[in-house]
């Protein structure tokens, strides 16, 4: 591991130095048809490609120079000191409203038996009712639970290795989000402790923290330049997030002038910003055609008086692109060549969610052809990585990697 301590993002594209992932586990293997929509997945993964998939991806950024960290050895070194562990623990059953003090209790002496490495590993991929002795003594809290018939006392956690959204690194700090659906709450709390007690990460500032009241999630992030972050405004992110961020960046000694919040359409496919909108070059941008016409660009910015000035941005997204990023030109690369059945196909498997690993050079999953053929065709790298069971989960390269130390350009 390299010893530089904190977060160095000011750009979406320069040379990746660091990244955070996670593999996935066992979580994956714990979903059933009846709640996938609940936890926020399509599909029914298979565990051994998917992370033979994940792998490769692992494998491309360490070829390219990249130190790849693994969430669950981060949270491991953060859960050293025996309360600090405890607390992570509870702070998960609160998290999932478990109450009752037997039930608090048996699941307790369960964790307590296990190794850290186990620990993290159970917590993740969740706790099934069979697998805890049953309990003495039942509180009604613990009866009424039972007659439910739910498998699980703590659900698995299979968006984890979406490792974009629950804290996005910004300059030299954080968001620590604030999730939009109760499933994705708990994956912020691996964030929490991790810039609370790691030793190489525990200075971080913080933007945002996981307390506060309005959701934001980092797939709507964006550094575009040490000046400029795009924020979606999407089904995940309220504008009462960004307001926020933007203010407390803005009397931060950062470097940020303008968050331009793009308001895109709410719905399942567009989550997120970057499954709709990433920056693979200085000039080039991937941009789903679906959300051209009802896209809506916002420009805020720190006004005299430590206000806010917001104001709607009446020209063409190229335009506002090429004057805030001071660019003579700028080149929307349509997902599907533009075409509509393949941009809609390509999009649906994250086509538009590129991960950029320096200037023009950018990682994709395979499946999406088309797309990737017209980044090649504007003179863009693309490194492909396997994508059958990854993109089940309805997220792309971008979507599965949280830069924390990016070159400046
Ligand atoms: N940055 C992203 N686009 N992340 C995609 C997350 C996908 C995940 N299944 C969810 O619905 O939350």
């Amino acid at each position: 591991m390299n010893n530089s301590k904190g977060i160095h993002v000011y750009n979406e594209i320069g040379k990746l130095k660091t990244v955070l992932l996670h593999r996935p586990g066992n979580e994956i293997e714990n979903l059933i048809p009846k709640y996938l929509k609940r936890l926020l997945f399509d599909d029914i993964a298979y565990l051994t490609q998917a992370q033979k998939e994940h792998d490769k991806f692992s494998k491309i950024l360490t070829e390219n120079g990249v130190e790849v960290l693994y969430l669950t050895d981060l949270i491991n070194e953060a859960l050293i000191d025996n309360k600090v562990r405890k607390s992570f623990i509870y702070d998960f059953f609160n998290e999932v409203k478990i109450t009752s003090k037997n039930l608090r209790n048996t699941l307790m002496k369960y964790l307590n038996n296990m190794s850290s490495t186990e620990l993290v590993r159970t917590l993740i991929s969740g706790i099934k009712v069979e697998a805890v002795p049953s309990l003495k003594n039942k509180s009604l809290a613990d009866m009424v639970r039972e007659k439910v018939e739910y498998p699980f006392y703590l659900d698995p956690i299979p968006n984890l290795y979406f490792q974009r959204d629950p804290f996005a690194s910004i300059g030299s700090g954080i968001s620590l989000n604030v999730m939009s659906t109760p499933t994705r709450r708990r994956e912020t709390l691996f964030a929490h402790y991790i810039f609370k007690y790691h030793p190489r990460f525990k200075e971080v500032i913080k933007w945002y923290e996981r307390t506060y009241e309005f959701p934001i999630e980092g797939g709507d992030i964006l550094v575009l330049s040490p000046k400029i972050l795009a924020i979606g405004i999407s089904q995940r992110t309220t504008p009462e997030a960004i307001e926020i961020i933007a203010s407390r960046l803005f009397k931060s000694n950062e470097s940020f002038e303008t968050v331009l919040a793009f308001d895109i359409p709410r719905t399942r496919a567009y989550m997120h910003l970057d499954t709709v909108f990433t920056m693979v070059d200085y000039e080039q941008f991937t941009i789903h055609p679906g959300i051209e016409k009802p896209l809506n660009v916002y420009s805020i910015r720190k006004s005299n008086k430590n206000d806010l000035y917001i104001k709607f941005e009446q020209s063409k997204l190229s335009d506002i692109l090429k004057k805030y990023l001071n660019l003579s030109e700028v080149n929307l690369i349509r997902c599907g060549g533009g075409d509509y059945i393949a941009a809609g196909r390509e999009q649906w498997s994250d086509g538009s969610n590129t991960l950029a690993i320096s200037p023009g050079v950018v990682v994709c999953y395979d499946r999406n052809y088309v797309t990737n053929q017209v980044l090649r065709q504007n003179g863009i790298k693309v490194l492909e990585i396997p994508s059958y069971e990854l993109s089940r989960g309805r997220g792309g390269p971008r979507c599965m990697s949280m830069p924390i130390i990016r070159e400046d350009i």
